[in-house]
């Protein structure tokens, strides 16, 4: 095992004020041991490290000029926050990042008072910056608001929403572009383009330019345009650039890995600044190691890894990916439909829309961090015949809410909806867990709502939803590897709204509805083992629901138990409201309902979410046998 790396100034750096004593030369080698003990952290715990190395100098900055936390500081998506918590009390602890019982991964308002703003889900970072900074006007305090945003990021409707306001409003914001021209994947967008002029249109302005635009007045709006004039024609600024036309006063492109560049430059924001500032910083993902700045995703997300080498550790798969399984269906899908298109939003590798963008780089769309769009886009898209795919994860899909039942589900139009990440993923926590899709789908009138049990039936999905014309369709399947079943050369057309019994009982019947079939199956043996008969169904559907299946579930079992990776309000209530309302529950039959528990599930592996949960074979059984007014046989797993 190797060894931390030797930190001897960062030993004396707990927290930013023992930063602030330190001389501005003795921050480079800051950086350098910032960088060092955050490689070898993320070396044994796995996570986000290219955008935590391309921002180390820039948190260093921050925390040196401005007096966090009484200033805030909110980091965008919070991917990038591991050097920020380093430096903030939280070393001692750093490696145990997103494990069980560990730091998150991302900023959070519980785990320290640096933190003023939890995120995780990207493009938040200008409106909550907002918020405060307005919020400090109103207290009458002198405090100052700094939002980091990427380039990836500043792709949402949502930053430009904020930056809109920021301009008519004229609050003391800092808004800090960090620019490193890479998103998950390379950014793609008009906006991406703009920002690569901007980057490279003009070299990095010298030390003495800074001098000479930021010692002239940032003062409000008024004055601002006046500077922005005499500016202007003094050639220190070479251009109105958008933001400066929303009302930003903008400065840059800086050089994000120089402190010479960053600290006289945050100083006199600092200590000049009312209206909002946009400082365009330069950075590069994965800066300082080697083998990050070589990859081609710049070591976005890693596994654990070898430091020496970067190669990362490979668990081989049992089965094939969800992810891989859906991508390679879609193409051979599309090869034989011209009309099948794919849409992802700044996800292309972990949708696997990327495979079709080889095969079909024509009929493949990178919209940008834009879910919203990416649904309302895929709706003009089906208006005139076209068969898209929106394929997002589950909690991205929670964005584009609005778009789905307005422009998709009122109008009837058919969107397939391929949901990755469905239920728990994790390291990521809460902020990712897949939650709600089936609840918030499954209640619109007009939509069909899928669940896959296993690879195979995903691959049907996926054929269903491309033959499926009506109207909005969904297909659920969660993040990792499959169960290892036989495939079929092609996948089937389902019967819209029909289960299947997968196995035949007569005492306790078992209604799954997506990937948790495989404990169902399990419970199924124990309590076989244990003389209670038990029939298990894979429902396939949540809407249309089964009636016929569901029926014959209520009248010839004793108990009847729905079991789903997702929260309340989802499958468990479709046939809780079916059968109450086809008085099905009058006769004394026993249900009950697995579903997520009714909290925060915070970060761990997603089988032991599912335990937690009371969503495993272990669970299953137990509610099974209490149900009963049983206490657990002998031998029987729990
Ligand atoms: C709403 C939303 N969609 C997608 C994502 C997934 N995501 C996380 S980071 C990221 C790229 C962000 O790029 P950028 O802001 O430039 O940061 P960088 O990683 O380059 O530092 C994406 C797409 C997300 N977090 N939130
Ligand atoms: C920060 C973010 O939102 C993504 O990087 C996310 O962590 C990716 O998750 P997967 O690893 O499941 O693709
Ligand atoms: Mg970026």
């Amino acid at each position: 095992m190797t060894q931390p790396p030797k930190t001897p100034l960062l030993d004396k750096v707990a927290y930013p004020a023992d930063l602030r004593k330190l001389e501005d030369r003795d921050l480079p080698q800051l950086a350098r041991e910032v960088r060092d003990e955050m490689i070898d952290a993320v070396s044994r715990t796995g996570g986000h490290l290219g955008a935590g190395l391309g921002v180390v100098e820039l948190t260093i900055a921050i925390h040196s000029v401005f007096n966090t936390p009484e200033d805030r500081l909110i980091f965008d998506v919070g991917h990038q926050c591991y050097p920020h918590k380093i430096l903030t009390g939280r070393r001692d602890r750093i490696r145990t990042l997103r494990q069980e019982g560990g730091l998150s991964g991302f900023t959070r308002r519980a785990e320290s008072e640096y933190d003023p703003f939890g995120a995780a889900h990207s493009s938040t970072s200008i409106s909550a910056g907002l918020g405060m900074a307005v919020a400090s006007e109103l207290d009458k305090t002198d405090r100052r608001v700094i939002a980091v945003i990427g380039d990836g990021a500043m792709s949402a409707g949502m930053a430009y929403e904020a930056l809109n306001n920021a301009g008519a409003l004229d609050a003391r914001l800092i808004v800090i572009l960090n620019d490193n021209d890479m998103s998950i994947a390379p950014p793609t967008g008009a906006m991406s383009a703009y920002l690569a002029r901007l980057a490279s249109g003009r070299t990095y302005m010298g030390f003495r330019d800074f001098g000479k635009k930021l010692t002239a007045y940032l003062g409000k709006n008024v004055d601002r345009a006046i500077t922005r004039a005499v500016e202007h024609a003094r050639g220190y600024v070479t251009g109105g650039t958008m933001f400066e036309e929303m009302g930003f006063y903008h400065i840059g492109p800086i050089d994000g890995h120089s402190f010479e560049h960053l600290l006289p430059v945050l100083r006199n924001v600092r200590d000049h600044a009312e209206g909002p500032v946009l400082i365009h910083v330069v950075t590069q993902k994965g800066k300082g190691y080697a083998p990050a700045e070589a990859a081609a995703d710049k070591y976005h997300g890693v596994n654990k890894f070898d430091v020496i080498t970067g190669t990362q550790a490979k668990v081989k798969p049992n089965a094939p990916s969800y992810t891989s399984v859906f991508a390679e269906t879609l193409v051979q899908e599309a090869e034989l439909d011209d009309k099948i298109v794919g849409i992802t939003a700044a996800m292309p590798n972990g949708t696997g829309l990327d495979k079709l963008a080889s095969v079909f780089p024509s009929r493949c769309f990178d919209v940008g961090i834009a879910e919203q769009h990416a649904v309302t886009f895929a709706a003009g898209l089906a208006a005139e015949g076209f068969k898209p795919f929106a394929a997002l994860y589950s909690t991205f899909l929670q964005r584009a809410y609005d778009q789905v039942v307005h422009d998709v589900a009122i109008q009837g139009l058919p969107v397939r909806f391929p949901i990755d990440r469905a239920g728990f993923v994790g390291a990521d926590g809460p902020t990712h867990a897949g939650s709600f899709d089936t609840t918030f789908l499954a209640t619109l009138p007009g939509f069909v709502v899928m669940a896959a049990a296993d690879e195979a039936e995903l691959k049907h999905m996926v054929r269903t939803a491309a033959a499926y014309d009506a109207g909005p369709i969904s297909f659920r399947y969660p993040r990792g590897e499959g169960v290892g079943v036989e495939m079929p050369v092609r996948g089937e057309i389902l019967q819209i709204g029909k289960g299947r019994v997968v196995k035949e009982g007569s005492k306790v019947a078992l209604l799954s509805f997506g990937t948790r079939l495989a404990d169902c199956l399990f419970a199924a043996e124990d309590l076989d083992a244990a003389g209670l008969s038990t029939t298990v169904a894979d429902a396939r559907f949540a809407k249309p629901l089964d009636h016929e299946l569901i029926r014959q579930l209520a009248r010839h079992h004793e108990i009847l138990i729905t079991v789903e990776e997702g929260a309340v309000g989802g499958f468990g209530s479709q046939v809780m409201q079916f059968l109450a309302m086809d008085g099905l529950l009058d006769n004394g039959l026993k249900i009950r309902s697995l579903v997520m528990p009714d909290v925060w599930m915070e970060q761990a592996k997603p089988e032991v979410m599912n335990a937690h949960a009371g969503l495993d074979r272990a669970g299953i059984v137990s509610t099974v046998f209490k149900a009963l007014g049983r206490g657990l046989a002998v031998g029987v797993a729990g």
